[in-house]
Order: structure tokens, then sequence, then C-alpha cells
């Protein structure tokens, strides 16, 4: 099966039996790009109204502790800019719950917060809340983000393991964001690409059980996406940065080279 089957299948299905997946658009990648110089491009916050004017339904951001992908400073211009041009989409901020973490959220206000297990060490986020050893912790997290009013979501292993997810409920959270790294590394293994979509469906189907919603994140793209989407009918909303970014780059090339042809005094 080519990629472009396998995506019109899996939107086939869905049609049938869910509203769409919400997407979120996750900055992280621009920003990471951004910050290889000291100039202002290219724009976190333009291509974020890019992506909102496209009909993206939110963004996404992770501030890390070192800022090397968003900067805090980021994060007022982004909330501005969605209650100044687009009222009906929501920012989601994403990150370990340390104090610094907590202030940022109760300063920018996000629509949601989602809450990751990882070390300011890690490259990137690769595991999901050991809900068990972690309950204590987030039961006083989550409790002072409702108190905001803010929407919370647990970032979890597609493992379908219901006491656990439980926990999560217990404690107060609205959502999990189910981790998807290991079957977006899967995209040359179609066989265990399935395994894997199958057990994050398995788990889905126990958090929407329990009462969660259930969001979808990281190394997700435009070929893995749609049978993912299949198998969980019930997917809110999916964050996406690197893929997207790299798609956005590769769709866009051509024309920039055509721009910059022009700028070279050519007649494209
Ligand atoms: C929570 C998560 O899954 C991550 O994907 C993360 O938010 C992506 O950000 P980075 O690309 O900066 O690691
Ligand atoms: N919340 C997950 C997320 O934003 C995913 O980011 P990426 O892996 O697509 O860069």
């Amino acid at each position: 099966m080519r990629e472009g089957d396998r995506l019109e299948l899996g939107q086939a299905n869905r049609e049938e039996t869910a509203m769409p997946a919400k997407l979120s658009v996750n900055l992280n990648a621009i920003a990471m790009l951004r910050n290889r110089r000291d100039l202002p491009w290219p724009s976190v916050t333009g291509l974020g109204r890019i992506a909102l004017e496209a009909g993206a339904s939110g963004l996404t951001v992770h501030p890390r502790p070192d800022q090397r992908h968003i900067r805090f400073s980021d994060l007022g211009p982004i909330r501005a800019l969605i209650d100044g041009s687009f009222p009906d989409a929501e920012f989601n901020m994403e990150g370990y719950p340390e104090e610094g973490f907590l202030r940022l959220v109760e300063e920018h206000r996000p629509e949601q917060v989602t809450l990751v297990p990882d070390d300011p060490a890690q490259a990137t986020s690769d595991h999901g809340w050991d809900f068990r050893k972690e309950r204590k912790l987030l039961e006083v997290v989550v409790g002072r983000l409702k108190a905001l009013g803010l929407r919370v979501s647990l970032f979890a292993d597609g493992t379908p393991d219901r006491d656990a997810l439980a926990i999560a409920r217990e404690v107060g959270a609205d959502r999990i964001e189910l981790y998807t790294g290991p079957y977006g590394g899967c995209f040359d293994d179609p066989v265990r690409a399935g395994q894997l979509a199958e057990e994050l469906g398995r788990t889905a189907d126990i958090a929407v059980d329990l009462g969660l919603a259930v969001n979808a994140g990281h190394d997700l793209t435009v070929a893995n996406l749609p049978a993912l989407a299949a198998r969980i009918p019930a997917l809110a909303e999916v964050s996406i940065g690197h893929g997207l970014t790299a798609d956005a780059l590769e769709y866009g090339m051509a024309e920039t080279v055509r721009r910059f042809r022009r700028a070279c005094g050519e007649a494209v």
C-alpha cells in the first residue's frame, strides 16, 4: 500500500465515526531554528499566525528551563496573537511542573496545560507519567492548575493499564495525551506500527471509559496520523511540530528558491 492510499483509508474510516481531531501546531521546532542566530526569523509568532489563518485550532509550546527552543519572551506575544486575532484558538503549554513552569502558566493562562515528566537534560520528551509513583505530585499540581480554571492533560505512555489511568482521573486531570513517539518511530515497519496503534487505541478506550478525553502527540506525520485517528475515533487533539515543520520546509522550498532567484536578478 502506498502512503497516499493509507491516508485515504484512514480518513474514510474516520469520517463515518467521529469529529476530526483538532490540530495544535507545536512551535518548538521553529523556535529552535530561529535560535541559531540572533535574528528574529523564522518568526515564531509570524508562523503561528500563518498556522491559525490556515485553520489550525491552536498553538503548542514546550518551554524548557534552558530556553533552547521556545524562549520565555515568546509566550506573551503568542498569547496576544491568539487573544487579539484568533479568539477561538487555544494556547497549549507543555512542561514539567516545576515552580518556574507553573509561574509561566499562571502568567500566560493557556487554555490547556500538558504536564510532561521530562528531565531538563532530555533532548525531547520520551515517556509518559509513572502515575503510581508520581500520584502525590500530580494531585498537588493538577489541583493548583484546576483552581485557575485551566484544562489539564497528562502525558501518558500507550500502555493499556487501567489502574494507572484511573489515577490520572483521580488526581483531577481532564485529559491524557498519548505519547506517540514509538509509533512515529516505526515509519519503516508497518507491522509494528499497527501493533502500537492498537495499544494506543486500547489505552485511549480505557481513558474514555474512565471519563478522560484523549489527545496525542510526538512524531506524528501526514503518513502516520490517519491510521491512528481511525483507531481512536474519540481523539480530541493532536499537537504536531517536528513533522509539520519538516513538511512546511519541503513544500515551501520550491517557491522560496524562486523568490531568491528573483532577488538575484533572474526573471523567474
Ligand atoms: C510533549 C512532547 O511530546 C514533545 O513532543 C514536545 O513538546 C516536543 O517538543 P520538542 O520538539 O521541543 O522536544
Ligand atoms: N505534544 C506533543 C507535541 O507537541 C509533539 O511535537 P513533535 O514531536 O511533533 O515535534
